[in-house]
């Protein structure tokens, strides 16, 4: 195996979840893990949408549960490693044990970008059971970047090998990740990554931005699989930094086949960049929120470009979920009183 010099995480079977309703089968996953690791992609996340306990009314039930999905992603993976994603007060410690017994080796702990202190306990545990340890900064356009380095170096005081910033609302132009990746390589001592969402059409851009500026851990999706407009292509991702000579040693065309043959017919119709995505970037609301607030839309009758920006508005954030059909309710309840 060559030396990589960016090791990308590939988080279709987690992130990607979010955009088919959290209905991953046990064969897709079968058929995708094991084809993302014959392309030698180094790490594979598997969990709901939302993390490890997240199948929920609140957050979307899942078709099967996800520890099956993760043992069938492990079972089949020779040289990659899966990876779990965890928000505490979503997953618990005891999810974070069950997914390391049954072999997942690389546990992504996530927190709002200003709350990196509850991240302190799940971090440790991780580390004790000798996983990967990623600390994952959400929603990070939403502070300036002292804060951001800031709640960095929490986790890295918890342990965490790498820490990402993580464009949750595909709202960060690629001025303002420089100057984050700059300053977290510049504070930190460990590894620095990026996740990017593609709602302005910068997931790329800022993903290329961010390896530039020293970032080694970077998020790609295979057909763009994710929240929203989906994140950083993988494949795309992996052909661009082949022509600028940046090794991921992941196998091109073995990438282009999982895209093309295995993961496009799972997809209703493409990712592509929808009005309401394009809006989730543009107010910086978490990607996530997308099919929510088109559900709400429908229910109340509304746009959903209106329910989105006013949730861009009043800042909601990840675990706000029951506010979207709150502010639908509010948007359609104000225009009763006007029109009446
Ligand atoms: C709800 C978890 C979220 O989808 C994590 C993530 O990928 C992000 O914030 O972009
Ligand atoms: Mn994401």
């Amino acid at each position: 195996m060559n030396k990589r010099d960016v090791y990308i995480t590939e988080v279709a079977l987690r992130d990607g979840s979010h955009a088919i309703n959290h209905s991953y089968t046990i064969d897709q996953v079968t058929e995708v893990a094991k084809a993302l690791d014959e392309a030698h992609v180094p790490f594979i996340e598997v969990s709901h949408g939302d993390g490890l306990g997240g199948s929920s009314l609140q957050y979307g039930l899942s078709t099967t549960n996800e520890m099956e999905l993760i043992s069938a992603a492990v079972s089949v993976c020779k040289q990659a490693d899966i990876a779990v994603l965890l928000l505490p007060g979503i997953g618990t410690v005891g999810d974070l044990k069950e997914a390391a017994n049954i072999g997942a080796r690389m546990a992504r702990i996530a927190t709002h970008v200003t709350e990196a202190d509850v991240s302190k306990q799940h971090i440790k545990v991780a580390k004790e059971l000798g996983m990967e340890t990623v600390g994952f900064l959400m929603m990070a356009h939403m502070v300036p970047t002292e804060k951001l380095i800031e709640q960095a170096k929490l986790m890295e005081s918890y342990g965490a090998d790498t820490v990402y910033v993580v464009d949750s609302a595909g709202a960060l132009l690629p001025h303002q990740v420089k100057e984050r990746i700059r300053a977290l390589r510049e504070a930190l001592n460990v590894n620095v990554g990026f996740h990017g969402h593609n709602n302005l059409s910068l997931a790329m851009a800022n993903t290329l931005v961010a390896i530039e500026e020293g970032a080694t851990r970077v998020d790609g999706s295979v057909r763009c699989l994710g929240a929203g407009a989906g994140n950083t292509q993988t494949e795309v991702l992996v052909s661009v930094l082949d022509r600028m000579n940046i090794t991921t040693a992941i196998d091109l065309y073995k990438m282009m086949d999982v895209a093309e043959d295995i993961v496009a017919p799972i997809l209703d119709q493409p990712q592509e960049i929808t009005k309401g995505s394009l809006v989730l970037g543009y107010a910086g609301v978490y990607s996530s929120f997308l099919l929510h607030a088109n559900r709400a839309a429908q229910k109340f009758n509304l746009d959903p470009r209106d329910i989105l920006i006013e949730l861009g508005k009043q800042k909601v954030v990840g675990g706000q979920e029951d506010m979207i059909l709150d502010v639908a309710s509010d948007i359609a309840q104000k225009r009763m009183t006007f029109s009446t």
